[in-house]
């Protein structure tokens, strides 16, 4: 089965709206529908709504495609009037600025369909699919595999694109192909030798080819009250030493081996250390939460005041872990 079989006719390719054509952008709070489908574009839709840490400014154009031909179709839009494309998964790892980000949002996770097949065991999965979501679905049916998966509140895509991964375990020992839709609108299956992992990094990254699709190599035939159980153990693991009480990014920055960011950053005196609604976590000062009304600036300066400080006191640069999108200011305060 593909994507397109699986899903409604909700923002799909289709005859139904082609009275509905338009040519121009939307102007703001307008939705108009991409050519030959039922897809809204809208205008000036808030981005805070689409991020795990609750802040960021407007897309100009947003779109939520929920299938290759919807998707394919966007980028068509977007080419043929000249805009960028930004593409979003969960949002899970990002900070988006207040300013908002200019061209064509498109955000990936109502791409959905899975599908295990028990005969090679591999979990063919589309880019909108929740990873933690995927993780639980896997134990119940006794394959072992996604385990350490638990927690990370992203869609397959951007685990595919992060390398997301926990407990010496990432994407990239999993994958067998992603697909990946290249801005002029064709498909490539590509093998993971293809992606240049390392760790938390891969081509995709930055790049302008958008991940539809996954398939992972799982290891079925376990008791499903196990793989469950260990699974529980990673999630307790999860909330005892992360704080998931405060909208956040997870990790803010890569651990520069052999060090942990985490343990530089208590180190360097600066757990509860904040600006505006932004806070160094007292759990883990890897994680920057925001304790209520943040603004991505806020972020941005605690960031840019931890890699200052971090570097003053051990000459480290921290390199972050977090994606960037839109401007933001060049000093802060
Ligand atoms: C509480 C918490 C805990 C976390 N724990 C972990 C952890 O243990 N390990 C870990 O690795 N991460 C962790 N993260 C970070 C985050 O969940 C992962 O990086 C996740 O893989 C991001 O997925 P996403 O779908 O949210 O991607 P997004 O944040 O939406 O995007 C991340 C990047 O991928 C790009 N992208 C997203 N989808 C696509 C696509 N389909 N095609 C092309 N590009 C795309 C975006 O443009 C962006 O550059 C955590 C985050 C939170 C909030
Ligand atoms: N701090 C932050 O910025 C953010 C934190 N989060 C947090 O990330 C966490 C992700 O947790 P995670 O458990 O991985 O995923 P979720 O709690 O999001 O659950 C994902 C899916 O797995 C199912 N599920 C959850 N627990 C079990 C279980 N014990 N057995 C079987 N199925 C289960 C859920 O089913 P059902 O719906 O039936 O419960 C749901 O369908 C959540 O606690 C969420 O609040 C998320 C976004 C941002
Ligand atoms: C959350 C993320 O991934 C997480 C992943 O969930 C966990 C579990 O496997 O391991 C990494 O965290 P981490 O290296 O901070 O792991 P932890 O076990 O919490 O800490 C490592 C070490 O740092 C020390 N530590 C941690 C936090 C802190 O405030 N102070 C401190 O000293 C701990 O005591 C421990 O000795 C990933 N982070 C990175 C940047 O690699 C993410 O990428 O967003």
């Amino acid at each position: 089965m593909t994507i397109s079989q699986a899903v409604g006719n909700v923002c799909t390719a289709s005859a139904l709206n082609t009275k509905k054509q338009q040519t121009a952008n939307p102007v703001e709070n307008e939705v108009i529908y991409l050519p030959n489908t039922d897809c809204a574009i809208k205008s000036q839709a808030y981005l805070s709504a689409f991020t795990s840490y609750r802040v960021g400014g407007a897309a100009q154009l947003f779109v939520a495609p929920r299938n290759i031909e919807a998707l394919q179709a966007s980028l068509k839009y977007a080419k043929e009037r000249d805009l960028r494309v930004t593409t979003l998964g969960a949002g899970s790892n990002l900070l988006v600025s207040d300013r908002g980000i200019s061209g064509l949002v498109i955000a990936t996770r109502h791409l959905r369909f899975s599908h295990f097949d028990h005969e090679t065991g591999q979990l063919t999965v589309a880019a909108g699919e929740s990873i933690p979501s995927l993780a639980w679905e896997a134990a119940s049916l006794g394959w072992q595999g996604l385990e350490w998966a638990v927690g990370i509140p992203g869609t397959v895509g951007g685990a595919v694109v992060m390398n997301a991964g926990a407990h010496n375990s990432c994407i990239a020992d999993m994958l067998v192909s992603a697909q990946v839709l290249s801005p002029d609108g064709t498909l490539e299956t590509l093998t993971p030798d293809r992606l240049g992992y390392s760790y938390r990094t891969s081509l995709l990254q930055g790049g302008d080819r958008i991940v539809t699709q996954a398939t992972l190599q799982l290891r079925p035939g376990s008791d499903p009250a196990q793989v469950v159980a260990i699974t529980k153990e990673h999630k307790k693991h999860r909330l005892t030493t992360q704080p998931y009480n405060f909208p956040s990014c997870g990790s803010v920055f890569r651990n520069p081996k052999p060090y942990t960011a985490g343990w530089l950053i208590e180190q360097t005196g600066l757990k509860g250390y904040q600006i505006g609604g932004a806070q160094v976590a007292q759990l883990h000062a890897n994680f920057i939460v925001n304790r209520g009304g943040a603004k991505a600036s806020d972020i941005f300066c605690l960031i840019r005041h931890i890699q200052h400080q971090v570097q003053e006191r051990w000459s480290i640069r921290l390199e972050p872990e977090v994606k960037m999108l839109g401007e933001f200011q060049a000093a802060c305060g």
